[in-house]
């Protein structure tokens, strides 16, 4: 099957790598807007295939989307990163125009495509997309949850030096510096993480993650694209092989967590059809308000799409 990814920059080409060498789709096609970067790092990609010893097919194009035709699954990575001194929503005016322009070739060719929003302000470039695209809420998602919840992991697996893979965690919310914690639902071997750690060095790491994003663009003096990359793969991963697997996705709210018409994190069930169910947590009134405040941020900001268009 095949899977387009739209951005051949730091994440784009990442995201087409990791979907090459794990072999998540047959064929791969990349696309950006300046001329020969998605051919070159698509080539680069296919000839290391003789090494790491994989098949997938990876093509790249400049602009044409014609060979993006019949797509399964599309990621969209096109658009300004941010530096240091921004934030994402600073990124909003620029970006919605490119993730407009590039869902409405999309949709052209590819219809029925689940399209997976990778450009930041994630939550609200989401919310573009499906404007855009007319698409139904399931097949019209973002990409942030993965990444922060592989953060706080992350952190939590070098603090209580044990492997990465058995921190099992799920965050919630908009993709900022709001996003909302669930300390209560993060376990260790099923161990549950509270019985592990004092809760100030818990603590310290949530804050972490919450700027867990801000912290590499301060290093890198732009976004960090290796985590990033891989996650929007786990999540074509998901979708191709109809895996059912349970992820915190963005997705549009219909009266989940009583909040209607909103983009927001939240763990679903992902498969075949996209979002196959929202998961609804029993969130206390804490988590409930640091989901409220979320919510209002990511209003805030759908509402200057919408005076932008
Ligand atoms: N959701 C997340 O968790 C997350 C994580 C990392 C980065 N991001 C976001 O992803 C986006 C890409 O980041 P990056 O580091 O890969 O940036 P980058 O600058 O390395 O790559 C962006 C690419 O998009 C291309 N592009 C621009 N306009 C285009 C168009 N109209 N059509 C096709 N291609 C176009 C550019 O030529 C460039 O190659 C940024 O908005 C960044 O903020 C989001
Ligand atoms: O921080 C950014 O601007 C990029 C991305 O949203 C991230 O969290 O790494």
């Amino acid at each position: 099957m095949k899977v387009t990814v739209v951005g051949a920059g730091n994440v784009g080409a990442t995201c087409a790598d990791v979907l090459a060498y794990r072999e998540i789709a047959n064929e791969v096609i990349l696309v950006d807007i300046k001329e020969g970067v998605a051919e070159g790092k698509a080539l680069d990609v296919w000839q290391k295939a003789p090494i790491n010893l994989y098949d997938t097919k990876t093509t790249g194009v400049t602009n044409d989307y014609s060979k993006t035709a019949g797509s399964e699954v599309v990621v969209i990575t096109s658009g300004l990163p941010r530096k240091p001194g921004m934030t994402r929503d600073d990124l909003i005016e620029t970006n919605a125009g490119i993730v407009k322009s590039v869902t409405e070739q999309i949709i052209k060719y590819s219809p029925d495509a689940t399209i997976v929003i990778v450009s930041n302000p994630l939550d609200v470039m989401t919310y573009q997309a499906h404007i855009s695209s007319k698409n139904s809420r399931n097949k019209v998602i973002g990409m942030a949850g993965i990444l922060d919840t592989a953060r706080y992991r992350a952190f939590l697996a070098e603090e209580l030096n044990v492997s990465p893979k058995d921190i099992q965690a799920v965050l919630m919310g908009g993709h900022g510096d709001t996003m909302v914690p669930l300390p209560r639902y993060t376990t260790v071997g099923g161990i549950p993480v509270t019985e592990m750690i004092a809760k100030d060095k818990l603590d310290a790491i949530i804050e972490r993650t919450k700027f867990g994003g801000g912290e590499l663009v301060k290093l890198m003096g732009t976004s960090a694209w290796y985590a990033p990359g891989s996650a929007a793969a786990q999540m074509v991963e998901a979708i191709v092989k109809d895996q059912r697997r349970v992820f915190p996705v963005c997705v549009k709210l219909e009266g989940e967590y009583g909040i209607d018409d909103c983009y927001l994190g939240v763990p679903v069930i992902l498969g075949k059809n996209g979002v196959e169910k929202v998961i609804e947590l029993d969130l206390n009134e804490d988590e409930k308000a640091l989901l409220e405040d979320s919510r209002q941020h990511v209003k805030e900001v759908m509402s200057v799409l919408d005076r932008l268009s």
